[in-house]
């Protein structure tokens, strides 16, 4: 098992994988997400320890690494479905916890039960359950109009009404988003929602969440096998391996020399056109960026 590597020397974070601009708005607000020198193993396999991470308000974090490096393990102990086996993690300033109404998460895309009954308004009202509604129709109303913005906000109202089973992939996809956001989360916790989406899909469903971030303040860790769709929107990387992982901006990451040292193998990072092209890597195909797919 390869021993966990600090993260990369920043040049605008600090090495520890935190980020100074907690302030917004002149507010001070806690990070989104706090890990501190976390630990998650099963049995005697280790996936990562030594975890420092602050993922401040607004920012977009890309969750990368080859299959079973921990990337949905490390969204479960956020969830509070999964205990870490050392360390510490903080939501917002809590300590995580089943049910907590200040994540949203979109789940691995599996296509949504076959419903004939369940509607698209149906399921994103089920993103406000656990939050105080009351009865009264004052509460009814303010409940209809949060869900009618969400629907809005992902352009999903025209088939709002429209059975779950006879949607298409990316129209479902739009509707968990919108049950993600209906609550205005702190914390967006993406587990690759690109999956299986064409490329003009990829890009609406990268581009509703990187608009999430910018008008709520939710940070986003978004796990992804393919980064070019959302490399403009990225503001830092987490890059898991073999136990091991890298922190710091994609150009602090994304580079022949970190990802070769990262899995410990010549890896090539190359940029055409301004696409990350990676080359060499352990499980290539499974993780890496291609250079056909459109961003
Ligand atoms: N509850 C569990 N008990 C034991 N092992 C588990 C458990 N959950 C996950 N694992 C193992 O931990 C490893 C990491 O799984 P995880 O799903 O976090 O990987 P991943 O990086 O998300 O992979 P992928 O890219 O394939 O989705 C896998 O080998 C998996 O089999």
């Amino acid at each position: 098992m390869q021993r966990p590597q600090s993260s990369t020397e920043p040049t605008e974070h600090p090495t520890d994988g935190t980020r100074s601009d907690e302030t917004t708005n002149g507010r001070e607000r806690p990070p989104a997400v706090r890990l501190r020198d976390a630990a998650l193993s099963y049995g005697p396999r280790e996936l990562w320890r030594g975890l420092d991470l602050d993922v401040a308000p607004g920012e977009f974090l890309a969750v990368l690494g080859p299959n079973g490096a921990g990337k949905t393990s490390l969204l479960r102990v956020l969830l509070g479905l999964a205990p870490l086996s050392g360390g510490s993690v903080r939501i917002a300033g809590e300590p995580a916890h089943r049910g907590n109404d200040r994540i949203g998460y979109i789940p691995q895309q599996r296509s949504l039960q076959n419903s004939l009954t369940m509607r698209g308004n149906d399921l994103v009202g089920l993103g406000l359950d656990g939050h105080r509604w009351g009865i009264g129709l004052r509460h009814r109303a303010a409940r209809a109009r949060r869900v009618r913005e969400a629907l809005r906000a992902v352009e999903a109202t025209d088939y709002a009404k429209t059975p779950l089973g006879l949607l298409s992939g990316g129209e479902q996809q739009r509707l968990r988003i919108a049950q993600a956001i209906v609550s205005e989360p702190d914390v967006l916790l993406c587990d690759e929602p690109l999956l299986s989406l064409d490329p003009s899909h990829q890009r609406r469903v990268s581009e509703l969440i990187g608009r999430q971030t910018r008008t709520t303040g939710a940070a986003a860790l978004f796990v992804t096998h393919e980064i070019n769709p959302v490399l403009p929107l990225v503001d830092r990387v987490l890059y898991l391996v073999n136990g091991g992982f890298r922190i710091g901006t994609p150009d602090e990451v994304m580079n022949s020399t970190t990802l070769s040292e990262l899995y410990g193998t010549e890896v090539e990072v190359a940029r055409v056109g301004g696409r990350l092209v990676v080359a060499g890597a352990e499980n290539e195909q499974d993780h890496h960026v291609h250079e056909g797919g459109e961003a």
